[in-house]
C-alpha cells in the first residue's frame, strides 16, 4: 500500500479541544491521509516522509473543525420571511409555501447552506429534511448530492410529519406524508445512504419532525426502526412554551415525559432546541445520555427562550451547536452560535459564570461530535481521528489586539477561514470554496428562491 501523503502545519496557535483543553501557542499538526497523525508544541519531528505540502499557520488558531447538529437547508429559499412571529405562528406562515419544494429547489438550498457554513469553518454539518411534497423527486439525493460537491461530512435526518390539521396538529394535511409512507421511505434513506463506517461522509438519522407535526405512532415506530437499523434519532423537542401547553393538552405531560413514553430518550437521540426543560427532564437527559443541538440564534429570533445549556453541562447532559434553518436563523452561520451561546447564556440566571470561551468552542466542536455520535473520529485533534481542521486568521485588525486566540474566535467578530479541511482534503481555502463555485450558487439560490416564491403564489 502506497505511504499516506502527509500535510504539515507549522507555527500556528491550536486548541485541541482534547479530553484535557490542551492548547499550544505555537505548535504542529500533521494530517497522513485522512487523519490526524501528530499534535504538538513547536515544530513537526524532523524527517518526516511523503510530506506533501507545509503550511505556515503564524498568525492563525487551528482547531477541530466545526460541527453543526441541526440544520434544515431547505429553508435558504425562504430566508427573512415573517420575521416577527413566535415558532407556531411562522411555521402555519412558511408550510404552504415549504410544501412546493422541489428536487432542484432542494439541491440549489442545500448547496447554499453548506456553502456558507463551509466557509465559516464547519467541516461536518447536518439536515433535518422533514418535508417531502408528492412527486418533488428525490430530495434526500440532492441533499446527499450537494454535501458531497462542497466536500462537507453529512448527517442526513431523514425527517417526517404525519399529524396534519386534521388529527390535531399544525401542518395543514396537503403538508403531511401517510405512516407507513414516512416509515419506508425513512428506512430506503437508510439503505441507499447511511454509512456506518469510520469515517464516513454520509450518515442517516431517523427524525420525525416534532410532536405536534408527528403521531404518537411515528415516533415510536420511527424509534424501533432506528434501534433495529443501528442509526441515531432525531427531533425537535420542547421549543416553546405553545409546543409545552399542547403536550400537556394532547397528551397529558409535558415534551419530555412524553418523549419517554415513546421510546425517545437514549444515548442515541438527541434533539434540538430544549429550550423548556425542568430539573426533572434534565436530569432525565442525563441519566440515559439524551443530547441537544443548543440553537441560541434561532431561539431568539423565534422568541422561544434561553436552553438551561450552564444546568444541562453540569448535569452531564451532551450538548452540541446548531445554526437551525436559515428560515429562523438567517445568518446561516455556525461560528457566530460560538459567540451567541456564550452571551446569550450569560443573560440567563448563571451569569458571567454560564459558560467561557472554551466551553464555547468546545461546544461547537467536540461536543457537537458527541451529540452525532461521533466522538470517537471527529471534534478533537488527536492522533488517529479524522483529519477535519480549520485554521482562522487572527492577525489582521479584527483580531490582532486580542491576545488569547480562543477568546479572539469566540468573541471577536466571526474569523476569516484561511484553511479547512474534512478528511484531510482542503475544502476551503481564504474563504472561498475549491469544489463548488459560490457565485454559481448563489445565482442559483436566487432563482430557486424566486421560482419558490412564484409558485407558492400561485404563479
Ligand atoms: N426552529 C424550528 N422548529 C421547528 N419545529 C418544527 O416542527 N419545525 C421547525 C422548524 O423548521 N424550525
Amino acid at each position: 500500500m502506497a505511504a499516506a501523503r502527509r500535510t504539515v502545519i507549522e507555527n500556528g496557535a491550536i486548541a485541541t479541544v482534547d479530553a484535557d483543553d490542551t492548547e499550544y501557542a505555537s505548535g504542529h499538526v500533521v494530517m497522513a491521509g485522512d487523519r490526524i497523525e501528530a499534535v504538538g508544541a513547536g515544530k513537526a519531528p524532523e524527517g518526516l516522509e511523503n510530506v506533501v505540502r507545509r503550511i505556515d499557520a503564524s498568525g492563525h488558531l487551528v482547531t477541530p473543525g466545526l460541527v453543526n447538529t441541526h440544520h434544515h437547508f431547505y429553508q435558504w429559499l425562504t430566508r427573512g420571511l415573517a420575521t416577527d412571529h413566535n415558532l407556531f405562528d411562522w411555521l402555519v406562515a412558511l408550510y404552504p409555501t415549504w410544501a412546493r419544494i422541489d428536487e432542484t429547489m432542494v439541491h440549489a438550498a442545500a448547496q447554499g447552506s453548506l456553502a456558507m457554513m463551509a466557509r465559516g469553518g464547519v467541516t461536518c454539518a447536518m439536515d433535518h429534511h422533514y418535508i417531502y411534497p408528492k412527486g418533488s423527486g428525490d430530495l434526500s439525493g440532492a441533499i446527499v448530492r450537494a454535501a458531497r460537491e462542497t466536500g462537507v461530512r453529512l448527517t442526513l435526518a431523514r425527517g417526517s410529519m404525519d399529524r396534519g390539521e386534521k388529527d390535531g396538529g399544525l401542518p395543514p394535511d396537503f403538508a403531511v406524508e401517510t405512516l407507513e409512507g414516512a416509515l419506508a421511505a425513512t428506512e430506503a434513506t437508510v439503505d441507499e445512504h447511511h454509512d456506518a463506517s469510520f469515517g464516513a461522509m454520509t450518515q442517516v438519522a431517523v427524525a420525525p419532525c416534532s410532536p405536534f407535526s408527528v403521531s404518537t405512532e411515528l415516533l415510536a415506530q420511527g424509534a424501533e426502526l432506528a434501534r433495529r437499523r443501528g442509526v441515531r434519532l432525531h427531533t425537535h423537542g420542547s421549543e416553546t412554551v405553545e409546543e409545552e401547553k399542547f403536550c400537556h393538552e394532547l397528551f397529558g405531560m409535558g415534551p419530555t415525559d412524553y418523549f419517554a413514553s415513546t421510546g425517545w430518550l437514549g444515548e442515541d437521540v438527541w434533539m434540538a432546541h430544549c429550550v423548556h426543560m425542568n430539573d426533572s427532564d434534565i436530569a432525565a437527559f442525563a441519566r440515559t445520555g439524551t443530547g441537544v443541538a443548543h440553537c441560541p440564534s434561532s431561539n431568539a429570533r423565534l422568541a422561544a427562550g434561553i436552553a438551561r445549556v450552564p444546568d444541562m453541562l453540569a448535569a452531564g447532559v451532551p450538548v452540541g451547536l446548531g445554526v437551525d434553518g436559515t428560515a429562523s436563523n438567517e445568518s446561516g452561520e455556525l461560528h457566530t452560535e460560538l459567540r451567541n451561546a456564550l452571551l446569550i447564556n450569560r443573560l440567563g440566571p448563571h451569569r458571567e459564570s454560564a459558560l467561557n470561551a472554551r466551553q464555547a468552542l468546545r461546544l461547537g466542536t467536540y461536543g457537537g461530535a458527541q451529540v452525532l455520535g461521533r466522538a470517537h473520529e471527529l471534534g478533537s485533534l488527536e492522533p488517529g481521528k479524522l483529519a477535519d481542521l480549520v485554521l482562522w486568521r487572527l492577525d489582521t485588525l479584527a483580531h490582532a489586539s486580542i491576545a488569547d486566540p480562543v477568546t479572539a474566535l469566540v468573541l471577536g467578530a466571526a474569523a476569516p477561514v484561511t484553511a479547512s479541511f474534512v478528511h484531510g482534503r482542503q475544502i476551503v481555502e481564504n474563504g472561498r470554496l475549491l469544489h463548488v463555485d459560490e457565485d454559481a450558487v448563489a445565482r442559483s439560490t436566487r432563482e430557486q428562491a424566486r421560482r419558490l416564491a412564484r409558485i407558492a403564489a400561485g404563479g
